[in-house]
């Protein structure tokens, strides 16, 4: 395909189109009586069992999205991006966050140069600091341990390290070893999150971590001078080299912030915001909360994946059926979204952290060349844990909108309950629903089985289930460190395939820089009108008058005040 074609000219895209019409014609309860294609729509590795029969595919859709895959070079895309080339080229650069999860002899070069030893080297330093935190040879201002750790970042700066840390906080070796200790993350700007986040807290035993991959985001930047303030207001502006340390790929803005460059902790350009929870942004929080050798497993099974992902034929790689069969449920069926359903309380961050990962790197309207897409690409993600969603929004799922689910489970839960005299355990339990919920989608159930059940003629068209509605089924042996590592980088990899057949970029983020130019003009304004009383001017007629009355309805805020900080 030449650069500047688009994927949906080849023959392959066309091919599947008319497929569609073929798929049309068949029903999910059909289809899973054909125990072969089941057998073959099930793939393992390191433990993990995925099976996709509930897909409205059959063996000769796979083998038509196989052939989409070499129309789009997607097998040549992974090796570029694992060569360092800059396959992010609208700001040239490499795409390595495979390189943050190498092992220590693992050679990955990026313009020319291996940068694992810089990772390890970044790993070491986290090790040897976390170690000193943890066992109190680094205390704090006034001689006492740091054990509770405020992290302060926003977007890729936090999502990943939160689903991280939710996931392990139940663990049993992760949370004996976190034992008196606390981790929380400030992220949002409203002074709501810094009242939650400071609540309990007290500054002589609280280290602050803040996280930036740019070190320039507004509300990063706000948040950390806020905890600066509430640092030193209790124990003095000296202090801060004690209670503060920083990410950043930025380290001189680090510095001019005030925290010790020798406190920094480094990463690198060639790390998307969103794909760099296993850089020092999600290495360091998670390892001061529960030791490196807890996070250092998490990085393995990211990178069994990893290898996985780069050596696996397509037929058994996981991300890369899992990404075909997205493009096939939004670019071919029409189904614009996409539900994670973890069956595991501990995974409830996962979804809001995939739809960073996935929406912002696939939420494009151009091809990587610059030329306006005539198809839809990424997927509107969300998910909540089973089984609280049957209780909330499986009913549309069910009768009205088709939405693809993932619904994710765990053979061995992370903490077990047995009553004597329960029908079934509570993890069995909770499984039961993990089983049950995919079949109900598939088979639906049908007038004629509601006519046998003597259902009333008035309610049966409101039980009926169409059924034919597509999932597919994640089985994780257990939940520990490797497993998060695992399940996290078959994520991110799937959503780097959907990106290379959808030929777009899918490591850039131009869309999010509008909203923050005009929050400058907005702040600029807001400024000027506080302290200077100035009108409102330079926006049109609807913003002009909510901005007006947001202003003269909080006119007794101080034009000068001193510092305020939540008192809860
Ligand atoms: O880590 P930072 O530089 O503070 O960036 C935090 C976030 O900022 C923006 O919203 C970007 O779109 C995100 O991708 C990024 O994760």
């Amino acid at each position: 395909m030449a650069s500047s074609a688009l994927i949906s000219d080849t023959e392959s895209w066309k091919d599947l189109r008319a497929h569609v019409e073929e798929i049309n014609k068949t029903h999910l309860r059909d289809l899973m009586n054909n125990t072969n294609r089941c057998q073959s729509m099930m793939v393992e590795f390191d433990g993990i069992l995925i099976d996709y029969s509930r897909q409205r595919a059959t063996l000769d859709t796979l083998n038509k999205l196989f052939s989409l895959a070499e129309a789009a070079r997607v097998k040549e895309k992974i090796i570029r991006m694992f060569n360092g080339e800059h396959i992010n080229s609208t700001e040239n650069r490499s795409v390595l966050h495979v390189a943050l999860r190498a092992p220590r002899d693992a050679v990955i070069n990026s313009d020319g140069k291996n940068v694992v030893p810089e990772v390890w080297h970044v790993l070491d330093k986290i090790r040897d600091f976390s170690e000193r935190v943890r066992s109190g040879a680094w205390v704090g201002a006034t001689g006492k341990t740091l054990k509770d750790v405020v992290a302060v970042g926003i977007g890729g700066s936090f999502l990943g390290p939160l689903f991280v840390h939710t996931a392990l906080q139940t663990e049993a070796e992760a949370s004996e070893c976190a034992r008196g200790r606390q981790l929380r993350f400030l992220a949002n700007v409203d002074p709501i999150d810094v009242a939650r986040n400071i609540t309990g807290l007290n500054p002589e035993t609280t280290l602050v971590v803040v996280v930036s991959k740019t070190f320039t985001t507004a509300e990063t930047m706000l948040n950390a001078r806020t905890m600066r303030e509430w640092i030193s207001s209790a124990l003095g502006p000296q202090a801060v080299a004690k209670h503060m340390v920083a990410v950043s790929t930025n380290l001189k803005l680090v510095e001019q912030f005030g925290i010790d460059p020798n406190n920094a902790f480094a990463f690198w350009d060639w790390v998307g915001g969103r794909y760099s929870v296993c850089s020092a942004v999600g290495v360091l929080p998670l390892s001061l909360q529960y030791g490196f050798s807890i996070v250092e497993k998490f990085l393995k099974g990211a990178s069994s994946v990893d290898q996985h992902f780069l050596s696996a034929p397509f037929e058994k790689n996981i991300p890369v059926l899992l990404g075909l069969l997205s493009v096939w449920n939004v670019s071919f069926l029409g189904y614009p979204a996409r539900a994670i359903l973890p069956y595991s309380q501990a995974l409830e961050k996962l979804a809001p952290h995939i739809q960073q990962v996935s929406m912002e790197s696939n939420g494009k309207g151009v091809s990587i060349d610059g030329v306006p897409l005539p198809y839809q690409t990424g997927e509107i993600d969300f998910g909540e844990p089973g089984t609280n969603g049957q209780h909330s929004f499986y009913q549309l799922i069910h009768q009205g909108r088709v939405i693809p689910c993932d619904f994710i489970g765990v053979v061995k839960s992370q903490q077990p309950i047995y009553l004597k005299d329960e029908v079934v355990n509570n993890h069995d339990e909770l499984m039961s629903n993990f089983f049950a919920q995919p079949d109900a989608l598939a088979y639906g159930k049908t007038p004629e089985q509601l006519q046998k059940e003597n259902i009333p003629e008035d309610l049966v068209s409101h039980k009926t289930f169409s059924g034919n509605r597509p999932s597919l089924s994640i089985l994780l042996p257990s939940l520990n460190a490797y497993n998060i590592g695992q399940l996290l980088a078959i994520y991110e990899h799937r959503v780097a395939v959907q990106g290379f057949v959808w030929c777009i970029n899918s490591f850039d983020q131009w869309g999010v820089e509008l909203g923050k130019s005009l929050a400058t003009q907005v702040r600029k304004q807001l400024h000027a009108s506080r302290k200077k009383g100035e009108s409102v001017e330079g926006f049109n007629f609807s913003t002009k008058t909510l901005i007006t009355r947001y202003l003269e309805a909080s006119a007794d805020v101080p034009s000068d005040p001193s510092t305020l900080l939540p008192n809860i």
